[in-house]
This record gives C-alpha cells, structure tokens and sequence, in this order.
C-alpha cells in the first residue's frame, strides 16, 4: 500500500469509504497546508502522568521547567521529547476501545508553528488546574487520514490510512485495524476543532494528512473502519467494488456470452417458466440496474424468476420470505459482490424445503436470459442427515423432476462426476473430507453447508476443507443461534463472506472488543454506548446476509404442545447416597477451593448418575473401587464408604425401579401413555448411553417394542430407523433417543410424548431434543415431560438452563462442552446442597405465593389443593429478591404442587404419587391437531 503520492493523488488513491464525500472527486483546488515534520514540533516534557480517562493516559508538563528546559533542546530532542508526550501504543494495544472525557492541557505548540523553534510553552496556571478547566465535554471530531513517518521529503510517501480522533488539545491516531498507532497531546484546541481536508499535522512521530470528516456515528458504529463496507444504506451498489471479488465469477460457467444473433434468438424465446402472474405465484426480486450492469454483460433479455408451483404451493409464508432472501443474498443481490447466506431460522422451520426451493429454481432457471444460474449444487451435511436431505428432496420435488446424489460407501464422487443425471451431490462432513480431492475438481455453483455452525473454528479441517472449494455461493444452514461467541461469528461470516469484515485482528478492534468490554460490569457509560453502537452496526451489517426466525412464525401452523417440568421425590436410597456423597473428603475439600484436577466435575457426574438411577452409580464404584487412602481429587476416594449404603446383595444388573424417583415416575408416565392409546408413541431422551440401557432393560421388562438411536449407531441406518418408528406401521412404542448422537436434524414427529430423562448443562441440547417431536408434519397435540429430582444437582442445572436461556435469549451455542467447568465456590456450594424439605427450590426461588404459603408454613396435606398461574407483579417492588430475573418466563405457567387432586392431564394424574411439583406450559392451546 505504499505508494509516493503528491497531496492531491494521495486524497484521491489512498481515500476509503471513510473518506469525505467530497475528497471522491479530489480536492486539486485546495492547497493542503503542509507541516513538515522537522518544523512542527510539539514539546511535551513529563511530569506526572495523568489519567485521562478510561484508557488514556497523558503526560503533563512541568510547567515550572518546562521553558527553560525547553529552550536548550534542538530540533532532535524536540522529536525525542515530543514523542514522550506520545503515549506508546503498545501500552494501550490490549485496551479495547477508546474514548476522550476529559483533556489535560499540555503546553505544546503544534498546528503550523512555522519555526524549527517553535517550543510548547507554558501558558498560564498550572497542568492540573488547566486539564481542570477544559470542558470534560469538549468536542470529539474524527477525521479519515493517511500517514506516514515524518520526514523532510517533498513528496511523501504514504504509508497507510488511518483515523483521528481528536479532543480538546488531544489526538489520538487509529490505524484501520483499529490500533492505536500515535498519540499527542498539547495541541491548540481551536486549531484542533477547526482542522480540515488537506491539512497536516505530526502525532508521534508520524505525519498526517487529513482526508475528510467522519461522523461520529461512522465511528462509534465502526463503519470507518470498513473498507469497502461502510454505508447505512443496504443496496448492493454502496459497496467498494475494489475490496470484491471478481463479478464475473459466479456466473461464470453457466453464463456463456451471446453473440448478437444468439441474443435476439434469446430473447424471442425467452418466457419466465412458470407464470409470474398467477395467483400465489412466488417470483424472485428481479435485479436492480447495476446489477444488470455488472453481471449482465450480454445484455440478455431480464426474465422473472418464479419458483415451481409445485413446490411453492407448499410454503409457509416465512418460507417464501426465505427462499427470497436466499435468492437475493447467493445472487449478490443484497451485497454487491458477496454471494454468502446464513440462514439461521429455529429448528424445525424447514430450512431443507427452503433450499431446495431455491436449488431447483436456480437450476432451472436465471433472471438473464433464461440461463439457469446453477450447473451443479452441493449439500453438505452431518451423516446421519444424509439421507434425510434425499427424502426432503423426493417429499418435495417428486423423484421424476431431480436426481440427487448422495455419497456413501457404495457410491462414490466419481459416480457423480461421471453422470449427466446429478444436478445435486449431498455428502457428510465426514465423507468430504475423504473425497476432498475428487471434489475440489468438481465445480460446484452452490454449496450449502447444514449445521453449519459446526464451521465456527476456521482452523478445523472441515472449514478449511469447505473454504478449499472455489464455489463462491455458499450457504449456511444453522438451527443453533450463532452470536454468542463473536470469534466463532466471525469465522461463520468469514466462510460465507470471506473478508467481508476484514481481517481478524481489524475485526476484534473494531468490533469484539469493545462490544465485549461494554457488556463487563466495570464498563464505563461510554465504553457501554461505544460497544452497544458497534454491536448494532454488526448486527445491521451481517444483517444483510443472516435471516434467523423463530419458532413463533410456525406456531399457528402446528398442534399444541403441552411441555411439563416434573419434580419428582428422591427415593430413600438416593437420599441416603446422596447424603452420603455430600459428606465425602472429595466435595469438603471442593467446597474449600481444592479444584485442581477438576474433582468437582467426577462429584458432579456421581450425583447426576445417582439421580438417574442408584444402580448407575454402584456400578461406577465397581469399577473405580473405593480407596480410603487414595488422594482427595480420586474418584476411588469419593466412593469411600458409599458402597455400605447399598442394601448388602445390590448388584447392577438387577436394579428395581423404585429405587429412582425418576424411574418410577417414568414406568407409571409410559404406562399411561400406553393404556391411553396403544398407537401413541414416545421418544425418551437421555445423555448417557449407560442410562439408555436402564431404560432399555426397562422396556424389556414391560414388554414394550422400542427402537434406539444413539453415537453406536451406523450413520448408514440412522435415515431408516428415524423412517420406520415415524412409520404409520411402526412397531416400536420408545425411540430411545442419545440427544447428544440425534440431537440435531432429527424428525421423530411419529410420536407425540417426548421424555427427557436427565438434563444437559445446555439448554440448547434439550432444546434440539425437544424440537424433534413439535415440529412441521406433527399431527397431534405434542406432549414434553422433562424429569428432575427434587432439591437434587438436576434442579440446578435447570435453574442454570433457564437463566442462560434468558440471558442470552436462547442464543447458546449447542457444540459448546456440556459441561461446564468452572464455578465459583459459592456456586458450588449450591450445587453440592441437597435440599430435602423442599417440594421444589426452583419455585422457591421464584418466591412465588401460590406455594410459598401453603408447602411452608403449613405442609397439612388437608389444605385446599394449588393450581394457579402466578402473577408476575406480585413480586414486583419487593427487595431483596432472590429471584433470579431470567426465571421470570416461569411465573406465567402453571404451577401444581404434588398434592394437587385434579390435574387434569390424564398423563400426569397418574404420576402425582411420585411427584412434588409441576410446572406446566401450554403452547398454541387453540390450534386444531393438523390433518394434513
Ligand atoms: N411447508 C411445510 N409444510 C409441511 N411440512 C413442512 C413444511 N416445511 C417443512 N416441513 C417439514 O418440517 C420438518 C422440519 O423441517 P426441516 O428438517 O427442514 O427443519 P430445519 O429448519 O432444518 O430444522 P433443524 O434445525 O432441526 O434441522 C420436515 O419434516 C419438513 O418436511
Ligand atoms: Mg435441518
């Protein structure tokens, strides 16, 4: 980016979006004023640094020494001192963000002092009382700039762009990354609030010119530091064509020129291929005038694009809306230059059906011309969706309109390439990475990646893999809400827009760590407004490519869903283990800070497996041992004397299902749904593969017909098993589900009972889980029990859910670790407590009246029965709650305590023994079942 550049050229070849609008058409007539580094020298000598404010330190001058010190320096020292008035930007590289609330006067000539001489003098009062009296509100002003090191050089010879910001008698230069790359300090205020385009001015060594005026909005938003995408509006055209790709590309290999005569045969028989005027017709924004330009050299006839009614037929509105953004963004229609998408819709929206729309519309069909904009598509997509994606497929386009081709053992990539009858290649990620060569020299106008968010790590091998391709279409596909993590946000935006934010590091200046630093508690009220206005610029800019909706767009179009939260009462046994375990050396010592080696997690894991069932932690001690001498972080030590509490003939193999509150909950919960309607079906959910064989062996032992799914399961039977139980005529009465094996993608709408059996540290997991059932093509009104032991670790781990849940309004990131790993002592107290005179901790913590008074004060089971939906106010006003906010979504559903006599939920009835609280919700209570 060197280049030697007069004033003028350099305002006119160096300028960015940043730039003043009037600096696009050059400024030849004004003269820049030129301050040569040697002659401009600012003097600062150091007497006390002061804090200028949250990250700006300046120095002072002794203003007692300072003249006469001053007058013995030349024009070298000058520069040497000067740059000590200059705050080193390595000292402030870590800092995230900046801002000015306060100058401290520094006496220091600068702005055209026209003598080599020329020193900062002291003017009057001293550097305290000035920095006192300068306004702490005095104005801001931004400038774009270009600089380079100061030399005595005619011509300059620009080294970068940059931006200033000055403020009072302060500036501060930022390069376009966002570093600090100069300071000073001492300036004349007027001189500073009246500097222009063309004028120049030394910050630390360096030499500046100024390119033109930003706005503070540009700033604080971050857009001047955008090269290329810097504009409020959202028309393709506003972006800088020099930071984009090639246009021809994309259009490339399905595009071929036409002569003159081809293009009047064109355009004679040239029609829209399906009728854009009939009623429900879904027809594609036609391109705007520049993009005609741009990409429709030829000059081709422009012809609407309709999707098939046969597939459009079939859209819900969100969906359509969908399938149009998708054509706009792969079509580089939205951003000029870019042909990327996130579409980030909830789970169970039907993003599969919306791209397919789009694939078999763009395969067909183009707005130039009628040339097809696609040749061939790719899908990738987790294993066990393969084969999901080719019935999605089938289901929707019929199998005489498109043949696709999945990859598998048994055929390869080479089939593909080798048949003129595939438009469409779906592949796992795992399989890709196998066939990267093949496919790489396959050229692919699409690709679409589902469960994309699996590409937040741009070093892993899939996303390189993926990145490898040359296909500039691409298209993320992600039921999991991407913006927790800005890092792993970036690499997503980066896979499907690469650079369309700039590089990492310009990124994390200008955008993640201010944006991260005014979400800290000890963020200052101008570190909060500067990162809350580059999060909303973030937001307005990935905006134009990411569409997430969510599950309330389809809501009135599926059955009701009736989701419970059941206590349900430990049984003596667990009690007693459990107290037992809370007793051990492992968790005291836990509990005292002693973490290394993470001890607390093996606690954490003996107490969730007790709650699942005893016998899943005696046979953790049968294969650990228990070693009384063994070191404290030990899992042998925590079993210490736990086995004693087993009845003297326990064994694993023979457990008995009243020794699990859970489980017995469970047996009755099945049995019902079974007596109820011998067609119903259930999916039952838990984390663990060892809890899946408890349950399994518990279907064994009632004779119910089950099917399992789960990590053991070849990803080749997966599309077939999901098939079958979904089957009209399936056999099996359980899916026994792993959550974390078929979690994602999964449609298990055969059944309308899901149980989860155990909970996940992350509500997205359960979330996925849950979503399985109450989705698209569901028929019947949906039921979700999720079984927690009372006053147990289970309760917490909730409680933890749902405060994240709200915190980040269900945006979590599913691939995250489950479990997490670091506490506080305090929080690991409350973990490690059990609390046996509670019905329900978490509805205590709502301090909710319904059962407050009743199960407290006087537990006498003759009191009139509780079924209420508590109000929200009533704890409004009260201080001192310990209600966690984020717990405030559960105050408006129902709430029963176990006592209660008519719950009126036939399922539910029949568990009442076993259980001390209910919460219960009813999502879309008035919509019918759906027939279709
Ligand atoms: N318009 C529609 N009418 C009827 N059924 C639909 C419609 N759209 C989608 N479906 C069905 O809804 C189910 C869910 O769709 P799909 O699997 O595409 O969801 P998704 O958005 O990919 O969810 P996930 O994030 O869980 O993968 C599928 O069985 C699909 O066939
Ligand atoms: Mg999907």
């Amino acid at each position: 980016m060197c280049k030697i550049l007069k004033h003028s050229l350099a305002v006119q070849l160096n300028m960015r979006r940043s730039a003043a609008p009037s600096q696009v058409l050059g400024n030849a007539g004004k003269k820049p004023r030129f301050i040569p580094p040697g002659k401009c020298i600012a003097v600062c000598l150091k007497n006390e640094t002061k804090e200028m404010d949250q990250e700006i330190k300046l120095k002072e001058i002794d203003e007692k020494g300072g003249a006469s010190l001053l007058s013995k320096i030349n024009v070298q020292n000058q520069n040497e001192n000067y740059t000590q008035s200059v705050e080193s930007t390595e000292k402030v590289k870590t800092k995230p963000c900046f801002s000015i609330n306060k100058c401290s006067k520094a006496e220091v000539k600068m702005l055209n002092v026209p003598k080599a001489d020329a020193l900062c003098l002291p003017t009057s009062g001293t550097a305290k009382e000035e920095a006192a009296q300068e306004a702490p509100d005095c104005l801001v002003k931004y400038f774009s700039v270009v600089w380079c090191k100061a030399s005595k050089k005619k011509h300059k010879k620009w080294e970068g762009d940059a931006i200033l910001i000055t403020k009072g008698k302060s500036v501060i230069l930022k390069d376009m990354e966002g570093r600090d790359i100069g300071r000073g300090t001492g300036y004349k205020a007027k001189e500073l609030e009246s500097l222009d385009e063309g004028q120049t001015l030394m910050v630390g060594g360096k030499e500046i010119e100024v390119m033109g005026v930003i706005s503070a909005d540009d700033f604080s938003s971050g857009r001047c530091f955008q090269a290329g995408i810097g504009s409020h509006d959202t028309d393709a055209t506003a972006l800088s064509q020099t930071n984009t790709k090639p246009f021809c590309k994309p259009f490339k290999n399905v595009c071929k020129p036409s002569t003159k005569e081809n293009m009047l045969k064109d355009s004679q028989r040239c029609k829209p291929r399906h009728d854009p005027n009939a009623s429900n017709s879904l027809v594609m924004p036609r391109p705007n005038a520049s993009h005609q330009w741009m990409f429709n050299k030829a000059g081709l006839p422009v012809m609407d694009v309709v999707v098939d009614p046969y597939i459009a037929s079939n859209l819900r509105p969100h969906q359509k809306e969908g399938i149009m953004f998708l054509y706009e963004c792969v079509m580089g229609m939205r951003v000029s230059g870019r042909f990327g998408a996130i579409l980030a819709d909830e789970m169970g929206l039907g993003k599969t059906l919306q791209c397919i729309a789009l694939v078999w519309t763009l395969l067909r069909q183009g707005p130039y011309g009628c040339k097809p904009v696609l040749k061939r598509a790719l899908v990738v997509t987790p294993g066990s969706l393969v084969k999901n994606w080719k019935k999605e497929f089938q289901k929707w386009l019929g199998s005489e309109r498109i043949k696709v081709f999945t990859v598998d053992q048994d055929h390869k990539v080479e089939e593909f390439i080798g048949s003129p009858l595939y438009s469409v290649m779906i592949i796992s990620y795992e399989m890709l990475l196998r066939s990267l060569d093949q496919i790489q020299a396959v050229e692919f106008n699409l690709l679409i990646c589902d469960e994309g968010h699996r590409l937040k790590n741009s070093t892993i091998k899939t996303t390189t893999a993926l990145t490898s391709l040359s296909c500039e279409r691409r298209i993320i596909l992600t039921g999991t809400p991407i913006q927790n993590d800005l890092q792993e946000f970036y690499a997503l935006i980066e896979f499907v827009n690469p650079g369309i934010l700039g590089s990492l590091s310009t990124y994390r200046k200008i955008y993640e760590e201010p944006i991260v630093r005014s979400r800290e508690p000890s963020a200052t009220e101008e570190e909060k407004e500067l990162g809350e206005k580059r999060a909303a610029e973030l937001t307005r800019l990935t905006g134009l490519f990411i569409l997430r909706r969510t599950q309330e767009v389809i809501n009135k179009f599926l059955p009701p869903k009736k989701e419970s939260v059941i206590f349900c009462r430990p049984t003596a046994l667990q009690l007693e283990l459990y107290r037992k375990l809370l007793s051990s050396r492992v968790i005291t010592s836990c509990l005292q800070g002693r973490l290394e080696n993470s001890p607390h997690l093996i606690c954490i894991g003996a107490l969730k497996k007790l709650c699942n069932h005893p016998c899943l932690l005696f046979k953790a001690i049968k294969e650990k041992g228990c070693d009384p001498m063994s070191e404290e972080y030990d899992e042998s030590s925590l079993y210490e004397n736990v086995i004693d509490v087993f009845p003297q003939d326990y064994t694993s193999d023979t457990f008995s299902e009243t020794d699990s509150g859970k489980l017995q909950v469970l047996v009755k919960l099945l049995a019902a749904i079974h007596e109820f309607n011998s067609s119903e079906r259930v999916v039952l959910v838990s984390n663990y593969t060892q809890t899946l064989n408890v349950l399994q062996d518990v279907c064994k032992h009632y004779g119910y017909s089950y099917t399992r799914l789960d990590g053991h399961t070849p990803v080749s039977q997966r599309q077939h098993i999901v098939d079958t139980f979904n089957s009209k005529f399936s056999p099996a009465f359980i899916f026994l589900l792993s959550s974390k094996a078929g979690g994602v993608g999964l449609n298990l709408v055969g059944a309308s009972h899901l149980i989860l059996y155990d909970i996940d540290w992350n509500p997205a997991t359960d979330i996925q889980a849950m979503a399985r059932v109450w989705r698209d093509g569901q028929k019947h009104t949906v039921h979700i029990y999720r079984l927690l032991t009372t006053g147990s670790i289970e309760e917490k781990i909730y409680q933890r859910q749902i405060s994240k849940q709200d915190l980040s309004g269900a945006v979590v990131d599913l691939s995250k670790t489950s479990e997490h790993t670091h506490f506080s002592i305090e929080e690991l107290k409350n973990l490690f407590t059990l609390h046996e005179d509670s019905s329900c901790v978490t509805h205590d913590l709502l301090e909710c009246d319904c059962m407050g008074k009743i199960d407290h004060q006087n537990t006498s089971s003759e009191k009139p029965p509780i079924s209420r939906s508590c109000q929200l106010e009533q704890n409004h006003g009260k201080p001192n709650s310990k209600k966690p906010l984020s717990m405030s979504q559960l105050m408006q559903w129902k709430h029963f305590s176990g006592q209660h006599q008519t719950l009126a939920d036939p399922f539910l009835e029949r568990i009442k023994e076993n259980v001390s609280f209910i919460f219960q919700n009813v999502t879309n209570p008035t919509s019918p079942p759906n027939k279709t």
